[in-house]
């Protein structure tokens, strides 16, 4: 059964998904949340289809909202009632995309 992450488990694990990355992932509603802007809608649709091959093969699902080259994406898990490991795992292959 996956735990949810302590506030301080949180703090340094977004310390360390950050570093070094452009993408700054940030906690907003109790959610791992990062915002995207790409040069077309057809870039953003692109990156949405390497997320959902990656959030299939990881079974962890983001929660998102693209309107035309703008993907916002929040990250949280539904079994654990909130952030844990799973969702900076997929963050960080996320931020991999974009690198
Ligand atoms: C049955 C299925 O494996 C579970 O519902 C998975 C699917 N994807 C998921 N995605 C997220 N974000 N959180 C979960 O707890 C979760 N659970």
């Amino acid at each position: 059964m996956i735990e949810r992450s302590s506030a301080t488990d949180i703090t340094t694990a977004l310390e360390a998904l950050n570093q070094g990355s452009d993408a700054i992932w940030r906690i907003q509603d109790d959610k791992l949340y990062q915002e995207f802007k790409f040069p077309s809608f057809v870039a953003a649709f692109g990156f949405m289809t390497q997320v959902a091959i990656l959030a299939e093969k990881a079974n962890h699902h983001p929660e998102w909202f693209n309107v035309y080259n703008k993907v916002s994406i929040s990250l949280t898990t539904h079994d654990a009632g909130g952030i844990s490991t799973r969702d900076f795992a997929l963050a960080k292959q996320i931020s991999a995309l974009i690198a």
